[in-house]
């Protein structure tokens, strides 16, 4: 069994315990307010956009353990916002990732940019909860869904007024999210089965993502390095996590990670 696979049976059991009847969460998701356009806050059709960065609420990881405490996810959602974060990451796994639905709800009474409800979705259920609790945006990992899967739960995020980050780590994968009409397309550069961390597995993909697709760089921010190195193999938003929990200035440190990453994409593309 892979750590994906023992953490999705967790994520499975914690989503039994507070299941409610499904004409429930479907008429919290229409009562919610809108949902706003992460796509377009990444940049997505712009020509020349500037480095995107989606900044993660995330105070415990399977690879890492105990990153930080977070007593005050909005306080620290405000900061995040402060620097310029285009889009922040609510982890809400509980098991493993010590986050909840309540760090959304929170985050999402204090801060107006889109929010990705960062999670294992395995089921539809949970794409209603998520716009149920004010999410913009959903993650769908290609290794943990069949093709079906997929589609089918995009769509339902499509109809909801969502958008949907399709996470990948191969180039099959990239295929796989290219056929389920992904618009914004992250590659981890973190296996899930293994929780191996390789920085260049960004670079060896990014030239499969399709052209429209939003290109997202996700894990191993470790500094401005880390974030030139991936704005100039072709990366138009960035996922962090770790860096901006651990740091005590996480608005002055994606202030830096934005200019750096925006001047390497310039760069890039002049
Ligand atoms: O903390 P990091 O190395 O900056 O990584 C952030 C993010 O990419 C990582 O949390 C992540 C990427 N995909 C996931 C899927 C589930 C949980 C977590 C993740």
């Amino acid at each position: 069994m892979t750590v994906l696979d023992d953490i999705i049976e967790g994520v499975r059991e914690d989503l039994q315990a507070r299941r409610l009847p499904q004409r429930d969460i479907e008429s919290a998701a229409r009562a919610a307010a809108p949902a706003r356009d992460a796509w377009l806050a990444l940049g997505g059709g712009e020509a020349d956009p500037g480095l995107r960065v989606i900044a993660e609420i995330k105070r415990r990881s399977p690879s890492k353990g105990d990153l930080a405490g977070i007593v005050d996810p909005a306080a620290l959602a405000e900061e995040y916002v402060a620097g310029g974060a285009s889009v922040i990451s609510v982890l809400t796994e509980q098991r493993r990732f010590k986050g909840s639905l309540a760090d959304l709800d929170a985050v999402r009474a204090r801060v107006d940019v889109p929010l990705l409800r960062k999670d294992f979705t395995v089921d539809e259920y949970q794409i209603w909860e998520a716009r149920a609790h004010g999410a913009d945006l959903i993650l769908l990992i290609a290794a943990a869904l069949d093709d079906a899967q997929l589609k089918g739960f995009s769509e339902l995020a499509h109809e909801l007024g969502m958008n949907v980050l399709l996470e990948t780590h191969t180039r099959e994968e990239i295929d796989r999210a290219a056929a389920a009409g992904a618009r914004i397309i992250g590659v981890n550069v973190r296996n899930l089965k293994t929780l191996d961390v390789d920085r260049s597995v960004f670079g060896g993909l990014a030239a499969s993502i399709p052209a429209g697709a939003v290109a997202v760089a996700e894990s191993g921010v470790r500094g401005v390095e880390d974030v030139t190195h991936y704005a100039s193999q072709g990366a138009q938003a960035l996922l962090v996590g770790e860096a901006l929990v651990r740091t005590e200035d996480p608005r002055g440190l994606l202030r830096e990670f934005r200019d750096a990453g925006s001047a390497a994409m310039a760069t890039r593309l002049a």
